[in-house]
Parts: C-alpha cells; structure tokens; sequence
C-alpha cells in the first residue's frame, strides 16, 4: 500500500531512492548507518527481492541487523576485501564534499568502510548542506582508557589551534558513558566553524588515545540531496555534474513509498 512520508523521511527517502540506482548486480556495498541510511537499506532490500544479487558490509550492528531483515547478504569487510560502492548519510557536508560524520556513532566502521571503497556516495536531506563544517558538534571516537588525558590534550590543541567554540563534551547514553560497537567512548568537540578540516582532521588522529575523527576528508565522491517536495539533487565532485529529478509522487503530489 502506498503510504504519504512526513517531510523529513520523503527528503531522505527520495535522496536513498535515487541513490541506490548506482547499485549494479554483483557489486560488494558498504552499507551506512543512520536514519538516512536505514532508508538506503530498505531500498535495497526491495531490489533484493526482485532479484538484485549483491553482498553488503554494514557500519554497525544496527545496520546489519537491518540487512539482514531486509533479506540483504551481509559479509565482513575482510572477507569482501574491498568494496565497489558505499552508500551512507553524513551529519553535514559542505562544498567539497568534506563532511562530519558519527552523530549516531559509527563514524570508525563508516570511515573504514568508505575508505575501502571505490566510491562513497552520501544521501542527505537539504539541512546537512554548509558553507563550512562545524556547527554539528564533531564526534571523535577515543579509548576508553586515559579518557580525561585524551580530552584534556584535544582541548589544548584546539586552543594552540584557534579553532573557535572548544567546548569538548562526553557523549552520554542515560547516566553512562557513551559505548560504541568496538567498546570505546565518544568526545563531541563543539567547534561552531573549522577553518582548516584538513589540518585537523590529521592533527586529531596524533593524540595518543584517540581512535578515529568524524572528518572524512577526500573519502565522498557524490552527494544525493533530497527535499520535502520529492526533488533530489546530485553532485558528483570528480565530474563536477549536478543533475536535478523529481522522485516517486503519486496523482495528487504525495510522495509515496511502499517499503516498511
Ligand atoms: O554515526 C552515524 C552516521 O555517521 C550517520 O550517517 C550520521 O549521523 C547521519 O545520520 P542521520 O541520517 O540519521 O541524520
């Protein structure tokens, strides 16, 4: 049954939608994490069943158990050693196609993932879209041992970086710690705007005790941004193309989708 989308999930939902015609049969896919990208996967999972045979690597235990719902082959990133495509959701991203990920917490398996891939396309609804990064507060995965060390020393390099905002805060889950699926903890470093993402993506990953940073730098390669109205917009950062469709709309304008 077709089933009208609140405006959020349609501008998810049609950027997930277009995304998944790169998928081609046979292909090895990194499958992403979030609200974003669980749409992905139901999409995917509906080509399955119409025969599509692909094999997926998920970012999460969420994901794959998603996959696995959706009757979508999952393997593990060394058994598929590398991958042709992967498709996944950012918090923000700006006009290079930098973006922040790991607001829902996976950015360590995302950014592994998608840096074993021959491609990463991102889907997004028009809000993560910026002129610069870091008004998302930026998620930097650290060790659970040494943890106050490890915040004090990104403190002191964001202040020798004058990077501005600085306020470094624990993720939290209820009264506990934040625990990701490789048993580490979450610092979200509120920065308002990162002048150089470059530079501190690389200056992060220095500090002893630190895991991974949320900057994927030069890893996307194509952006898929839906809107509320059913049009996606992609914009390819090799090529340069930015080609504009509308998406899946039933006789009276709704956006419609028939996937559970
Ligand atoms: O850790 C989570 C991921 O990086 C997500 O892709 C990101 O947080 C975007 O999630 P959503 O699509 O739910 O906004």
């Amino acid at each position: 049954m077709s089933e009208a989308l609140p405006p959020i999930d349609t501008a998810k939902f049609v950027a997930a939608k277009k995304a998944v015609e790169y998928v081609e049969d046979g292909m090895k896919l990194g499958l992403g994490t979030g609200s974003t990208a669980a749409w992905m996967v139901k999409c995917l999972g509906e080509l399955v069943r119409d025969g599509l045979n692909v094999v997926g690597v998920p970012t999460s235990t969420r994901t794959a158990e998603l996959a696995r719902t959706q009757g979508i082959k999952i393997t593990t990133l060394d058994e598929a050693k590398w991958l042709d495509l992967t498709i996944d959701g950012a918090d923000e991203f700006d006009g290079e196609l930098n973006l922040i990920k790991g607001g829902g917490g996976a950015l360590l398996q995302e950014k592994i993932v998608a840096t074993a891939s021959d491609q990463m396309i991102v889907i997004s609804d028009v809000s993560k879209q910026v002129d610069r990064l870091g008004a998302f507060p930026l998620p930097v995965e650290v060790i659970p041992f040494g943890m106050k060390i490890t915040q004090a020393l990104i403190e002191e390099t964001l202040v020798s970086m004058d990077v501005a905002g600085q306020k470094v805060t624990p993720r939290m889950d209820g009264q506990a710690l934040y625990v990701t699926d490789e048993g580490n903890h979450i610092l979200d470093l509120h920065l308002q705007r990162i002048g150089n993402v470059r530079q501190l993506a690389l200056v992060l990953n220095q500090i002893p005790g630190v895991v991974e940073n949320g900057l994927f730098v030069d890893i996307c390669d194509k952006v898929i941004i839906g809107h509320s109205d059913g049009r996606v917009q992609t914009r390819d950062i090799v090529t340069g193309e930015v080609q504009d469709e509308q998406i899946g709309q039933d006789d009276a304008g709704n956006i419609f989708s028939d996937i559970g």
